[in-house]
């Protein structure tokens, strides 16, 4: 019962951390340019975030967007709830928006 398994993972992965990424690659070395925009989007706020590798997790890569309803990956969630991909997070940082969601997301 794979995806069970990998379906109840997931919700536990997005339930337990107030800030989530799921991208390609990691943070120290992103492997597709939308994620990698993400990443230095996200270090500019200085905000902690958890992280999945889905290139590293292809079962969470086949399942999440099953899940969250969306086809692409980045994917960031926040407090338990998907924000959006890449053009999103950079559209709510360059209104000004994304710092504040992402400290009372960890304040909380
Ligand atoms: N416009 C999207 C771009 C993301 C995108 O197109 N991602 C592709 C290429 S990295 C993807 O995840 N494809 C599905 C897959 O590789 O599983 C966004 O805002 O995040």
């Amino acid at each position: 019962m794979q995806v069970l398994d990998t379906a109840a993972r997931i919700n536990q992965q997005i339930a337990e951390n107030p800030v989530i990424l799921y991208m390609k690659g990691t943070p120290e070395a992103p492997e597709c340019g939308f994620s990698r925009q993400v990443v230095e989007t996200l270090k500019q706020i200085g905000q902690p975030y958890a992280f999945v590798n889905v290139l590293a997790a292809p079962h969470i890569r086949e399942k999440l967007p099953q899940i969250s309803q969306w086809p692409t990956f980045p994917q960031l969630f926040v407090k338990g709830e998907l924000v959006g991909g890449c053009d999103i997070v950079l559209g709510l940082h360059s209104e000004g928006s994304l710092k504040e969601l992402l400290e009372s997301a960890n304040a909380a």
